[in-house]
């Protein structure tokens, strides 16, 4: 018997069976809450044959969960959609968005960075819309297993109509992924903005773990660059850092002001660990050869904001080049992998010193 938060969960669709879908399709189904997992032949294929593994701090678990490859597939159409694909393919789905909102849905954006909300903002017959972020890191073993490397929870916003958000985040917090709700969506994107841009790019573009950025100080200043911008154009536009679950973003924008070494010595730790064994999604994506990645949705929406705003954003402006450049180009990238020196250069940052 699924407990109360559970039971009251309307029929929901997973947009997006990859790494974040599957943990939280698995999660809620393993509650029996009424979920359809919607994702790619090989995925649908592997959960419905052998059900889906769920691998946790504290379990492993197999799953029965129903998996789809096209939404004409689904037994009834779902009152909530999740959708958890990668930034850059929310543009590629939405013509089934479309048709889930029409029927009823409402929809929850999981994407990392600033942009997507946007976007389904523009569609104008997509009524309920909302947004959420999950700050747990996961990975996928294979087509049927996916593994939580870090603990962590989910916060959700409303963005505009109804969305039943506090029965999302009861049901989440039932399985055991701790859930809120806060009132502003702009404040919920780009705290987690902040915590995604840190160590992602530069850790992309040298092929060097987030624990060595840290390590070396040119680099950490390079990050506590970046990060002052992103936080100066989102104060700029009345944008707060907000606490998420296990990241408490307000200290973080707090210790990142303070001279590099202190910041240093306070963050490059904690930071490093923030991801478990999990690459940097942007090294994920340059790696993944479609030569695309979520950049566009991070530091590009830092330096766009900026942009608008007559902030000055040289770091954020440079990593998005220089990252869509070596995604589209792999020899861009041969030039910066493992040469540190290469990458100061290319943001104008004279090797040797620790620039502020
Ligand atoms: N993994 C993590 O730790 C975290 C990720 N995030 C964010 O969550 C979002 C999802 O990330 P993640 O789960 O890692 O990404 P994945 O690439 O693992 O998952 C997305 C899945 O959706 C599939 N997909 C894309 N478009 C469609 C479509 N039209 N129809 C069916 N399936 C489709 C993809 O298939 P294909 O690859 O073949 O396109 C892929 O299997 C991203 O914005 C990410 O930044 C946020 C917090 C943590
Ligand atoms: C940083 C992390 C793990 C969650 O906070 C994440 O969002 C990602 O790696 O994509």
């Amino acid at each position: 018997m699924p407990t109360e938060p559970v039971a009251s969960l309307p029929p929901t669709l997973i947009y997006g069976a990859g790494a974040v879908g599957c943990l939280l399709g698995g999660v809620l189904a393993a509650a029996d809450a009424p979920v359809t997992l919607l994702g790619r032949p090989a995925v649908a294929e592997a959960v419905n044959e052998q059900g889906l593994t769920i691998v946790q701090p504290s379990s492993t678990r197999r799953i029965r969960i129903p998996a789809v490859t096209s939404i004409d597939a689904i037994s009834a159409p779902p009152a909530l959609v999740l959708l958890t694909v990668k930034a850059y393919a929310v543009a590629a789905a939405l013509p089934d968005l479309r048709r889930l909102a029409a029927s009823g849905a409402a929809i929850v954006a999981l994407q990392n960075g600033v942009g997507t909300v946007e976007t389904l903002l523009a569609e104008p017959d997509m009524p309920r819309l909302a947004s959420g972020t999950i700050t747990a890191s996961v990975m996928r073993d294979s087509p049927a297993t996916v593994r939580q490397e870090t603990t962590g929870g989910v916060m959700l916003a409303p963005v505009r109509g109804g969305v039943p958000l506090d029965q999302l985040a009861a049901a989440l917090t039932a399985t055991g992924l701790p859930a809120g709700v806060v009132p502003r969506y702009q404040d919920l994107t780009w705290s987690k903005l902040l915590l995604n841009i840190m160590a992602n790019a530069t850790s992309a573009l040298l092929a060097l773990p987030p624990a060595a950025i840290y390590a070396d100080p040119r680099l950490f200043a390079v990050e506590r660059a970046a990060f002052i911008e992103a936080l100066a154009v989102m104060l700029g536009a009345g944008i707060r850092p907000i606490p998420l679950p296990g990241f408490n973003v307000p200290l973080l924008a707090h210790a990142m002001r303070l001279p590099a070494p202190l910041a240093r010595r306070l963050i490059a730790a904690r930071a490093a660990r923030g991801r478990g064994e999990k690459r940097p999604s942007l090294w994920l994506d340059i790696e993944r050869g479609l030569g695309t990645t979520e950049v566009r949705w991070l530091n590009g929406a830092v330096a766009d904001l900026g942009a608008r705003l007559g902030i000055p954003t040289p770091v954020n402006a440079t990593l998005t080049e220089l990252l869509e450049e070596a995604a589209r180009n792999p020899e861009r990238r041969r030039a910066f992998a493992g040469r540190p020196d290469a990458l100061l250069a290319a943001l104008g940052r004279t090797s040797g010193t620790a620039q502020a």
